[in-house]
């Protein structure tokens, strides 16, 4: 029975094996997904977020037959993904990003013989739908090309279906391509297409995303619209230095100061960002300041949360 719900998942869990060392190899344990439930609407893009190593591609790949769940269920239109795979992979589409894989570097011709195979078409109908694809997306006579070198317009020709996984879609993309591919993705949704999009950007999931579901240590740790979660970072304000050469004795010392919930440092080259979250009633400028005594210091700002900062504080409390 196809169900109203693109997809529905529960208690999904993902256990890896692997040996590390070479002189005295140990068997390991990563448990990269540990229970995940969700259901996400038809039409809807959604997004999954999260630090690296937080379990955001294993799940895709879970989702998207890939990879055999170690525990739990999941389903795209009601087809579960281990016992239909078949009636799955004929409604889904799997982009990666980046270096997540040789997509580009194959020919539309290869990319289509690797997804017929992946997808279960079977060979005596093989070279018959490859053709009739190419035709249709008028890629006819530049099957041998490299997907690199197709302008986007093509190489979105090559996908059209019902559920799209998108894994970290702009990595590596500069930004005019990065803002085009948002458009393209809003408008695929906006066509009826569920597109679910994994990111460590969270702006580009807050401009895109109906609802995000925050990931790491393989849990989901908050889901909701991007309004909902920036709630989460309510009741706070955020005090940003620009500093030169902090030691991490004068962070330790931050993160202590009474009001202070969560303190982040982004190297920018020479630059330090810090970034102290705290009691909005707290004015926590003058006591961060007298800490970073004797430092080198540039543009000190003291402003409202973003969903960056609610991000920071989900992902700081996990
Ligand atoms: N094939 C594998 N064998 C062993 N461990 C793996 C394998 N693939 C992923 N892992 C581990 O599982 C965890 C989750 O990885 P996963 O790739 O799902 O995370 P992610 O959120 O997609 O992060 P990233 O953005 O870095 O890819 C990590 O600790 C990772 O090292």
């Amino acid at each position: 029975m196809e169900s109203d719900y693109a997809i529905e998942a529960e208690g999904l869990r993902r256990t890896y094996r692997t040996r590390t060392g070479w002189l005295r190899p140990r068997r390991e344990t990563v448990e990269a997904v540990r229970g995940i439930d969700l259901t996400v609407r038809r039409g809807e893009l959604f997004g999954l977020l999260g630090p690296n190593g937080a379990g955001k591609t294993t799940t895709i790949k879970m989702l998207n037959t890939l990879l055999i769940p170690t525990a739990g269920t999941a389903r795209i239109r009601g087809f579960d993904v281990v016992e239909q795979t078949r009636e799955v992979r004929r409604r889904i589409g799997y982009v990666f990003g980046g270096d997540r894989g040789l997509y580009d570097r194959l020919s539309a011709l290869d990319n289509l013989r690797y997804f017929a195979e992946l997808y279960g078409v079977p060979p005596r109908d093989q070279r018959r739908r490859i053709a009739e694809l190419l035709e249709l997306v008028g890629l006819t006579g530049r099957e041998q090309e490299r997907v690199e070198g197709y302008s986007r317009g093509m190489r979105q020709r090559l996908h059209a279906p019902e559920v799209l996984f998108l894994d970290e879609p702009s990595i590596g993309v500069d930004p005019v391509a990065a803002r085009e591919l948002r458009r393209t993705v809003a408008g695929l949704a906006a066509g009826g297409t569920t597109v679910v999009l994994t990111t460590h950007y969270m702006a580009e999931a807050d401009e895109l995303c109906d609802r995000i579901a925050v990931i790491s240590g393989g849990e989901i740790q908050a889901l909701g619209t991007p309004a909902e979660l920036r709630s989460r970072a309510d009741g706070r304000r955020v005090v940003e230095v620009e500093a030169y050469g902090v030691p991490d004795t004068a962070i330790s010392a931050l993160r202590g100061l009474p009001g202070v919930r969560e303190t982040s440092v982004e190297d920018r080259g020479a630059l330090q960002l810090l970034t102290v979250q705290s009691d909005a009633h707290v004015d926590v400028q003058g006591d961060v300041l007298r800490e970073l005594a004797g430092i080198r210091l540039g543009r000190v700002d003291s402003r409202e949360p973003t969903l960056e900062d609610a991000y920071v504080a989900i992902v700081g409390a996990a």
